[in-house]
């Protein structure tokens, strides 16, 4: 293997650049040349790449964001877009592509199978942690201890204010990010895809309404729900009204946001990167379709399709400890 490829797609996510650190230092030590396309698969559509050096790359451990760039890519998900792709690749004689990424960008390698013969592999970095074969994807680990940090602050007031807070954040579809978080924040309330749906919202909104007013009455304190993008419908906003509406309780609605993809990387992130982009190295010498992971401490390859085809769950110990909270709150 004489070159390799390497984009960051999707979310970005902190340790992306640890990640393309391990990825460029280890090709350098096999004599492997690095080329880094900008903007996912739009550097790839357009042209547009960097020469990695181990120089650029060795101060960057502990930055977030990516110095590749990201984005999401229209034209990916129509053949052109693919073949334009593939195209590239050849041009420059590229013996595999590695995709740092989430589930998605995932997707958009595997459809360049068609069109290019090369090696394909991807390093899981998501915040979202919504990828099976890999106990944590890159990212989510910073995610949670920034978001678990801010949810810290909001508490002080809260608890000054005896006040219901709603805290938004993300996950996509997925509620990862919101049971960890809620568990490490010691919310009251975590309201998620995995404990909650379409028709269990009038459930959920009663149980959630008798927890606030036996709460707030007899401990005055604080109130925090931890809610997962995408699940109530309008959102926090329209949950903040739900319980206006419904019982007078007010409330103050908070969106983490994008501040749960900024910021450096916390060390478990640093590390899995740098173990995950190492690997990804040797399996881009003598394999393709794969996925670096770690499972119960192992690194480890997985076939990419099962991967994004499988469905990750929170993990049934958090929902334990959740429920076995909730009531010892009450
Ligand atoms: N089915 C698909 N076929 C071809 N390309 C795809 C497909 N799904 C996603 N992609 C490409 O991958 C890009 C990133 O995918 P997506 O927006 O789902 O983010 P992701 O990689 O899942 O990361 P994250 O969930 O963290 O944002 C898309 O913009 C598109 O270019
Ligand atoms: O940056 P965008 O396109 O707004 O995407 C936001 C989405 O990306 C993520 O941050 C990562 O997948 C999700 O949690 C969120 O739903």
């Amino acid at each position: 293997m004489k070159r390799i490829a390497i984009i960051t797609s999707g979310g970005d996510a902190p340790g992306m650049n640890a990640a393309i650190r391990a990825i460029v230092l280890s090709c350098h030590e096999q004599h492997i040349e690095c080329l880094g396309f900008y903007h996912g698969y739009n550097g790839l559509i357009n042209d547009e790449f960097i020469f990695l050096t181990p120089e650029l790359v060795s101060p960057i451990i502990q930055r977030g964001g990516t110095i590749l760039k990201s984005a999401r890519c229209k034209e990916m998900h129509q053949d052109e877009g693919v073949k334009q792709v593939a195209n590239t690749l050849t041009k420059h004689q590229i013996d595999a592509l590695i995709v740092i990424g989430g589930d998605g960008s995932f997707r958009g390698m595997m459809a360049l199978q068609s069109d290019w013969s090369g090696n394909l592999i991807g390093v899981p970095a998501t915040i979202d942690n919504d990828i099976a074969c890999t106990d944590k994807t890159i990212g989510f680990a910073s995610a949670v201890n920034t978001a678990t940090q801010a949810i810290d602050n909001i508490r002080d007031t809260a608890n000054a204010f005896e006040r219901v807070f709603i805290v938004e954040v993300m996950g996509r579809r997925s509620g990862h990010i919101a049971f960890n978080v809620g568990l490490a924040a010691g919310a009251e309330a975590i309201l998620s895809f995995e404990n909650c749906n379409l028709n269990s919202l009038e459930q959920a909104k009663s149980h959630l309404i008798t927890q606030i007013q036996s709460q707030l009455l007899e401990q005055h304190t604080g109130f925090v729900i931890v809610l997962a993008e995408n699940l109530w419908p309008k959102g926090p906003h329209g949950l903040q009204q739900t319980l206006k509406d419904t019982a007078g309780i007010e409330s103050a609605v908070c969106v983490l946001g994008y501040i749960q993809r900024g910021g450096s990387p916390c060390p478990e992130d640093r590390i899995l990167a740098t173990e995950l982009g190492i690997e990804a190295v040797s399996a881009a010498k003598n394999s393709t379709g794969m996925m670096v992971g770690k499972v119960n401490g192992q690194i480890s390859r997985h076939c990419i399709i099962r991967a994004t085809e499988q469905n990750k769950p929170v993990d049934q110990a958090l929902h334990s400890a959740y429920h076995h909270m909730s009531k010892l709150n009450n």
